[in-house]
């Protein structure tokens, strides 16, 4: 079990790297801590399997080094980092029987018998296995398979991490939702760091405390799902996270009012020295827009309302903008024409994507 540190790291699969556009992998900074439950999140070509297999060994970066602990691991191969896999699709040995794989890790470092045979029952429990112990793995389903191979990755106890690439790719719809929370239970079990790879939010947000978000090789943002969602410190991560994602719109800044072409919004923080030159953008989540009837508020067209189930999301138009916000229950809306309320709390300025800070409005 280790803490894991990446020092400075990047990676290009070019010979000869000149500019950030090169890179896969941009520097990146970044603590693992001991026993964390981490997803990194981020869409397909964003650079996550190259960081994983960075951090596995399969990978040997450009720049930078990597720490288990204090022990520096750069040079070393995958098998003496002690780092547990799971990948996309099962790794299983199709002959042997469930137990058979389980132990197999466990046998090949000659753990004792008892110790194994323990380890093999414990984990076959944690992953509703028990009962098919003594199957030969040929016979099982797809999902079996995966479960099997997240048992392999799950079965050493003493491993520096466990790397998650994409695990739940092959499972059945109704059985990823089942997965996920035992995924989760499972880490809470063992204390083991876990690092889990994977472009879907919802697979991310219920499995970590702590989601690192890539965009275009390079981390936006690391934070629990709470902060992600509260105050992405990107407007990739307001957009990507959500569903639907941040509104995000063009606007002006004066003081502690944002002006969506000449539509003042109230903010809760004054924003004097907004960085010069750079694309000036308001993003607020739609669950902190409200529809209301015509009188306050900004002015609106409404082009359609979804039921999306938990909540009806109105789509409307803004001063030549396009919005998502949130119904009341009680809104019923006659024509096309409504308003918009912000909740000024939840209101965001971002510079060239990233957010500014401001000070307290007075
Ligand atoms: N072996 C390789 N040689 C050259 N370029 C590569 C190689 N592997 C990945 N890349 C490129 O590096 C970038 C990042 O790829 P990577 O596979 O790390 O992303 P990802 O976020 O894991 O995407 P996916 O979910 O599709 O696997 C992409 O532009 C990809 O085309």
């Amino acid at each position: 079990m280790a803490r894991i540190t990446l020092d400075h790291l990047a990676h290009a699969y070019k010979p000869d790297p000149r500019g950030p556009q090169d890179y896969a992998l941009k520097e990146i900074n970044h603590v693992w801590d001991q026993g964390g439950a981490y997803a990194l999140l981020g869409p397909s070509g964003c650079g996550k399997t190259t960081l994983l297999n960075i951090i596995s060994g399969l990978v040997h970066p450009t720049r930078g080094r990597i720490r288990f602990d204090e022990r520096d691991v750069t040079e070393l191969s995958t098998e003496a980092r002690n780092i547990a896999q799971v990948f996309q699709f099962p790794v299983v040995y199709d002959t042997m029987s469930v137990r058979e794989n389980l132990a197999f890790p466990l046998k090949n470092r000659g753990v004792p018998r008892d110790r194994t045979a323990a380890r093999v029952e414990e984990i076959a429990h944690l992953l509703d296995l028990t009962r098919v112990l003594d199957r030969k793995a040929r016979n099982l389903t797809a999902d079996m398979k995966q479960k099997i191979s997240l048992g392999r990755g799950l079965v050493r106890p003493d491993v520096a991490a466990i790397l998650f690439d994409e695990p739940l790719t092959v499972i059945d719809p109704h059985l990823k939702w089942q997965l996920r929370s035992t995924l989760k239970e499972i880490h809470r079990a063992l204390d083991i760091t876990m690092i889990y790879v994977t472009h879907d939010q919802t697979e991310a947000l219920t499995f970590a405390d702590k989601v690192v978000v890539m965009h275009d090789g390079a981390v936006v943002q690391t934070g629990t799902p709470e902060e992600l969602f509260e105050r992405p410190a990107h407007t990739f991560v307001g957009h990507f996270i959500g569903s639907p994602g941040m509104n995000i719109l063009p606007c002006r800044v004066d003081g502690a009012t944002a002006y969506i072409e000449n539509e003042p919004v109230s903010l809760t923080r004054a924003y004097r020295t907004l960085p010069q030159g750079q694309r000036i953008e308001l993003g607020i989540r739609p669950e902190f827009v409200r529809l209301q009837e015509r009188g306050d508020g900004l002015p609106v067209r409404v082009r359609r309302i979804d039921d999306i189930g938990r909540a009806r999301i109105a789509r409307v138009e803004l001063a030549g903008n396009a919005l998502a916000a949130s119904v009341p229950e009680t809104f019923a809306i006659d024509g096309d024409e409504a308003a918009l309320a912000f909740d000024p709390r939840h209101v965001h300025i971002y510079a060239d994507g990233h957010l500014v800070a401001g000070e307290p409005a007075r």
